[in-house]
């Protein structure tokens, strides 16, 4: 029998006090069969992957359950549910990003999502993690964005990001996850990365737009404690490689330095 995964939460935050940083991969079920998949739990297997993300900004696919199934027989990696919406909660995930977007200014994405989805969620045994979620502002508009009828942070302003992170933090979020969206022209600054970092204590998460080394190297280097990937290695399963090595060397140069 599979060992019970620790909890994920927990795990995390140890992570965050070793100073050691984590890849999340983000599974959109609208994009990926059951070979890509099998593939990219292959790369998973040879290259350190430390969670999947399952979900999209849409999710017309109904195969989202199935796919999660096929992760577990393949892969010990815990699998975490990235809802857009509460329509989307189901597979025999370890967890979920009870995200409420806080920097946007919708109620339904805020809180009322949260109230239709609070008996189920009670009744999955998923492990929530609480998620202050802040999209920013990339260049152009991404599906997040459209979706959740909300304007992104300005992307330069840190100041704002960290007030609104640490107001997050204040309400009682355990996570603040910043994200340009996915596929966006210009990641998350260093400089809003910083500010953040500064301002909570919490674990923090930086995806979108992260498709090259350095993209990644440079959101680690600027204080993410989870760096997640997404449309690069959908478009170029190889990618997983890359951005697994930066992560592992980030992590054996701090290993080092300990
Ligand atoms: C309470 C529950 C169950 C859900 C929370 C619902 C909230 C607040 C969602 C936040 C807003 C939102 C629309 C988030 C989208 C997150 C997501 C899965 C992004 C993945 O990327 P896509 O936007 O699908 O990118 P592509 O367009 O590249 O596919
Ligand atoms: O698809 P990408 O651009 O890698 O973004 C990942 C994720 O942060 C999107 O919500
Ligand atoms: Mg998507």
């Amino acid at each position: 029998m599979r060992p019970p995964t620790p909890l994920l939460y927990d795990a995390l935050r140890t992570r965050q006090q070793q100073g050691r940083k984590a890849l999340a991969v983000l599974l959109d079920p609208d994009n990926l069969n059951e070979n890509s998949l099998l593939h990219l739990l292959r790369l998973s297997q040879a290259h350190a992957v430390d969670y999947f993300f399952v979900g999209g900004s849409l999710v017309q696919s109904t195969h989202q359950a199935a796919l999660i199934a096929l992760i577990k027989e393949h892969s010990t990696v815990p699998v975490l549910l990235f809802p857009s919406h509460s329509l989307h909660l189901d597979g025999p995930a370890d967890g979920v990003l009870l995200l409420s977007l806080i920097s946007g200014r919708n109620p339904d994405f805020l809180i009322g999502q949260h109230v239709v989805a609070a008996p189920r969620l009670q009744a999955s045994g998923l492990q929530l993690l609480p998620t202050g979620y802040m999209l920013v502002d990339s260049g152009r508009p991404t599906t997040a964005s459209y979706m959740s009828g909300t304007l992104p942070l300005p992307h330069n302003k840190p100041g704002i990001a960290a007030c609104t992170a640490l107001a997050g933090e204040q309400l009682g979020l355990k996570l603040i996850y910043l994200d340009g969206g996915s596929g966006a022209q210009n990641p998350v600054s260093a400089a809003m990365i910083r500010a953040v970092r500064e301002a909570v204590a919490t674990p923090l998460i930086v995806g979108g737009g992260l498709n090259t080394g350095e993209k990644v190297y440079a959101a680690l280097a600027a204080g993410a404690d989870v760096v997640v990937v997404g449309n690069h290695i959908e478009a170029e399963p190889a990618f997983l490689a890359e951005v697994a090595g930066v992560v592992a060397s980030f992590n054996a140069v701090t290993a080092a330095m300990a």
